[in-house]
């Protein structure tokens, strides 16, 4: 298959609140291709669990998709129905969701809960078959094949979330969406459970979404990040421009208040507060945080943009210099 393996156009997701509708993901528009991994983060609330459920049809009431289209390996999500719905999850598009790990059923074994993924996906494998594949799965993620018979309680929190791990790929899907995969765990046990997905994903030539907030994790972990503010997608950039040529005043604030080893500074953060739900500023919706905003930001919501070559930005200020145009002269 050529092109996009994951292509969303527009995507807008409100929660319904006392009869109104509060967009949490707003007009999102992103291409990933086979193989490929992005990151997204952003502060808390940006929306980025809203859109992972988005992605998955998982989103419950009160959150709706409002317009916009998401397909995946050239099967357009939204226009499933719940059958063909159901068989698609895991089967093309799987979802290592937050706190997975404690989402394992805690009175079945390793084995119970990946015979009964498969099972309800195909009726073809034999029990032999479905154990060679269990135990097969196991060691691809570094368990020892014995860890199908524990119970989640005997497993230490990397364990268990290797047993998720294996549970996301065990259809083999075109693409992996991981939110905060190792958020629980100390620093060693993440690093190593993300190089494990990491490379179950390649194996796959899967797509991967990863969603967190550990920049340091995702310089690491792929190809491209993408910055979520206010439900939009502001900065999505290769990982080495973004952290040596971050361009939206956003990114670079989050990249500046980075604790560095090196140069011993006072940690800062970033001055202000993400606007809630249904609170959006008119304008650029970071522009009352924003060190450089000018009367185009309060008054112009900026479109995200190309901003180079494979990069894209939604900045006034950005925009105006890839035009080869003053700041200042758009400004006004
Ligand atoms: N069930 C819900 N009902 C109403 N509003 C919700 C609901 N779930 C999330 N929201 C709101 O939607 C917005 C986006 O939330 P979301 O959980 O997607 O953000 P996030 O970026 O994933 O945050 P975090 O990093 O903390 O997980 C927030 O303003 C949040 O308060």
């Amino acid at each position: 298959m050529t092109g996009p393996v994951l292509s969303i156009r527009n995507l807008s997701v409100t929660y319904r609140i006392a009869n109104e509708d509060f967009p949490a993901v707003s007009d999102v528009n992103l291409d990933l291709a086979a193989g490929e991994r992005i990151g997204i983060v952003g502060e808390s609330g940006s929306g980025k669990s809203t859109l992972a459920l988005a992605l998955m049809r998982l989103h419950k009431h009160p959150a709706r998709i409002a317009s916009g289209s998401v397909t995946i390996g050239g099967t357009d999500l939204l226009s499933l129905g719940k059958e063909p719905l159901r068989r698609f999850r895991w089967d093309r598009v799987s979802m290592i969701p937050q706190g997975a790990m404690n989402s394992l059923n805690p009175v079945t074994t390793v084995r119970r809960q990946m015979t009964d993924t498969i099972r309800a996906h195909t009726r073809e494998l034999s029990k032999r078959d479905i154990n060679a594949r269990i135990e097969d799965l196991l060691e691809r993620v570094g368990l020892d094949r014995g860890v199908a018979d524990l119970y989640p309680h005997e497993l230490s929190g990397g364990m268990k979330q290797r047993v998720c791990i294996a549970l996301a790929i065990v259809l083999e899907p075109q693409l992996i969406i991981a939110d905060e995969p190792t958020s629980a765990l100390d620093v060693v046990v993440q690093r190593r459970v993300i190089e494990t997905l990491k490379d179950v994903q390649s194996q796959l030539g899967a797509a991967m979404i990863l969603i967190g907030h550990d920049m340091g994790l995702m310089a690491q972990s792929v190809d491209r990040l993408a910055v979520m503010y206010a439900g939009r997608l502001v900065d999505d950039a290769p990982i080495r421009d973004f952290f040596h040529d971050p361009q939206h005043p956003y990114s670079r604030l989050l990249i500046d208040s980075l604790p560095s080893p090196d140069e011993l500074k006072p940690l800062t953060g970033i001055p202000g507060m993400q606007p809630g739900l249904g609170r959006l500023p008119d304008g650029c919706p970071f522009h009352p945080r924003c060190p450089n905003a000018a009367e185009v930001c309060r008054n112009i919501d900026p479109p995200l943009e190309l901003s180079g070559p494979s990069r894209r930005a939604a900045c006034h200020m950005v925009a105006a210099a890839r035009a080869g145009r003053n700041f200042e002269e758009v400004t006004g």
